[in-house]
């Protein structure tokens, strides 16, 4: 079982442990010559794109010949900027908005966008501004330094904080907080901890936070994406609605990736272990808070309960064999369903194949009983509301398995608004135009979408580029009894759908896109608004890159669908909580097709 941890600790006592790390301050010449991705053509700028590279004031001039050339190539090297909708992408624009469009554009006139005020390992005492989207938090750097911004983990807006800077960026540094000196009680509650990794472990940067206050930080996140990275005026976004929160606020993560690495090389014999002890040079675990290093971690109060209850035996097996391992490992764990009501075992990483026979006939739901899953080729059982999936253990599924029914729901309601009927709807009485019989489900993983709003649509065709998936989708389809004929999966690129479904009627027809964080691709795009279904569903765990290309689909449609007089709308967006305690938000954007309004013609009157 999951104990609760919460402990009575000061909010700088639970944080001073935050420990010295090794730092880069300056970037590497990797870093700094990492190409960039070419622009698409209706992508928004980037914020401040000139960049001011800084002269070494060490550099001799070069001697002749060969010597010459190399300190030229040098000389060359200049700051990249960050490739768009990167996490660094994300945090610049929030810091350029605090510090003001005119303070940006005067820093990057004088050259001095990338002079921090400040050097590797000073500590500073600040005031947080706001929250960055992030989840960290935004200082301003007090006087007399110059217009600056100090990126923190795990403060929170109005607090006095103290912290050491370990990396300086453009027009920003990130530091490590050293301690909260004036914690501000309206919004931290150190008792709301579950975890006694808070603060250290780099899973985690909401608890001390009220489940509200986490969803109202949510939903800016998708209000500044749009602003950031749509590209699109303030009249095209409708207002960003709540953020649905998730059922289960704690012990809801279906998987978890521990890691560890290999004996250190001093160490040499089995033997000096101890038995049944932990050498302390082997941590199992997750990243340390803005690190790569691994820290030791026993259980995980976000992850589910039998995920929990499998990872001290798990544990102990790694370190009886600890000697046998020649890299680090990258465990895994998953909830799943155990179909035989007769097992005892709360973990099996041998669960047999999926039985043909077996299908939701056969399955009671008071029979299912949670295992866990660690081999990495096992298959994994899960339910969604009344349908049932099975999916392989290394293969992607929403990892939030309680949200999973508001999810799908609210996609459902979004394509059929209260007001219409769907023909498989019997309780749908009031008459639409919008009358949506045909589904595509791009990006479809193991048939998510397409299988839990089957029973709405008459055809749907679902696309997916890993071949695991859509078997699995297949397996699901079948699984779910869905008749033969009605659902079919493709493996191959998203944008491959549209030439199998040209028999699709255009106005009947609804499109569900759910890439990866990268976003979908301008190749997508453009076949989408040839292609020209009636409603669009845009489900996103990067709400950055779906807002980039939100903005391109709609800038795409008003000059391509011209001529036809339609053009796609952005109807709803709105934020949901797959990860509670987390800073990550899944964002759902609905878009319409709709008749151009027609420019007023005043020749005429
Ligand atoms: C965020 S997941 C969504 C999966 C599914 N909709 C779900 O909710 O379970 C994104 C999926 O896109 C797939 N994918 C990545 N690139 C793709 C591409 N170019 N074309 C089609 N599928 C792709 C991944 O394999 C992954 O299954």
């Amino acid at each position: 079982m999951v104990q609760s941890n919460t402990r009575q600790r000061s909010p700088s006592q639970e944080l001073s442990h935050i420990d010295k790390k090794p730092r880069l301050d300056v970037e590497t010449d990797a870093q700094s010559q990492a190409s960039h991705n070419a622009p698409l053509t209706d992508e928004p700028m980037k914020a401040g794109e000139s960049s001011t590279p800084k002269q070494n004031p060490d550099q001799k001039k070069p001697a002749q010949g060969q010597k010459q050339k190399k300190n030229s190539k040098r000389k060359k090297v200049k700051h990249a900027l960050p490739d768009l909708c990167s996490p660094e992408d994300v945090i610049s624009r929030d810091v350029f908005a605090l510090l003001g469009e005119e303070t940006v554009q005067k820093a990057v006139e004088e050259g001095l966008d990338w002079n921090s005020p400040f050097k590797q390992k000073d500590e500073v005492e600040l005031v947080v501004s706001e929250m960055c989207s992030s989840g960290d938090s935004l200082s301003i750097a007090p006087a007399p330094h110059p217009p600056w911004i100090v990126l923190t983990p795990l403060a929170l807006p109005g607090e006095k904080i103290r912290v050491r800077i370990y990396y300086n960026s453009r027009l920003y540094s990130r530091a490590d907080l050293l301690e909260v000196v004036k914690p501000n009680p309206t919004l931290r509650d150190m008792n709301r901890v579950k975890c006694k990794y808070f603060g250290e472990c780099g899973g985690c940067q909401y608890q001390m936070l009220s489940y509200e206050t986490q969803l109202d930080l949510k939903q800016n996140v998708v209000v500044k994406a749009y602003k950031n990275f749509s590209g699109l005026p303030g009249s095209s976004v409708p207002t960003v609605q709540s953020t649905i929160g998730s059922p289960l606020q704690y012990g809801y993560r279906t998987k978890i990736t521990p890691h560890f690495e290999v004996r250190p090389k001093d160490i040499k014999a089995k033997d000096s272990i101890e038995p049944g002890t932990k050498p302390d040079w082997l941590r199992i675990g997750f990243n340390k808070v803005n690190t790569k290093f691994v820290m030791d971690i026993e259980e995980c109060p976000i992850a589910a309960p039998v995920i929990n209850e499998a990872y001290g035996p798990l544990r102990e097996k790694i370190v009886e064999n600890i000697f046998t391992y020649k890299r680090g490992v990258s465990l895994l764990l998953r909830e799943s369903l155990e179909l035989s009501p007769t097992s005892v075992s709360t973990t099996t990483d041998t669960l047999p194949k999926a039985d043909s026979d077996i299908t939701m006939d056969t399955l009671s739901k008071d029979m299912e009983k949670k295992v866990c899953i660690t081999n990495h080729k096992g298959t994994v059982r899960e339910r969604v509301g009344d349908f049932l999936f099975e999916y392989g253990a290394s293969s992607f599924f929403q990892n939030n398995n309680s949200v999973l029914v508001p999810l799908t729901s609210y996609v459902r309601d979004a394509i059929f608004p209260p007001s219409s009927s769907t023909p498989s709807d019997p309780s749908g009485s009031a008459s639409s135009n919008l009358n949506p019989t045909h589904l595509v489900d791009a990006y479809c993983g193991s048939g998510l979408f397409a299988i839990t709003l089957s029973p709405y649509f008459q055809t749907i065709a679902g696309i997916e580029l890993s071949t695991e998936s859509i078997k699995a989708a297949k397996r699901n389809a079948e699984l779910n009894n869905l008749p033969s004929g009605k659902c079919s999966f493709l493996e191959g690129d998203a944008s491959n759908i549209f030439t199998t479904v040209q028999s699709f009627p255009r106005s009947e027809t609804v499109l569900i896109i759910d890439p990866p964080r990268r976003g979908s691709d301008e190749k997508f795009v453009d076949q989408m608004i040839d292609f020209g279904c009636s409603v669009v569903v845009y489900v996103s765990c990067n709400v950055h890159t779906q807002a980039r290309d939100v903005g391109m689909i709609l800038r795409k449609s008003q000059e391509k669908m011209k001529e036809k007089g339609k053009e796609y709308v952005l109807e709803s967006l709105r934020g949901f909580d797959l990860f509670p305690q987390t800073a990550h938000v899944e964002s759902v954007a609905v878009l319409r097709l709709i008749d151009s309004p027609r420019p007023v013609d005043v020749t005429q009157s």
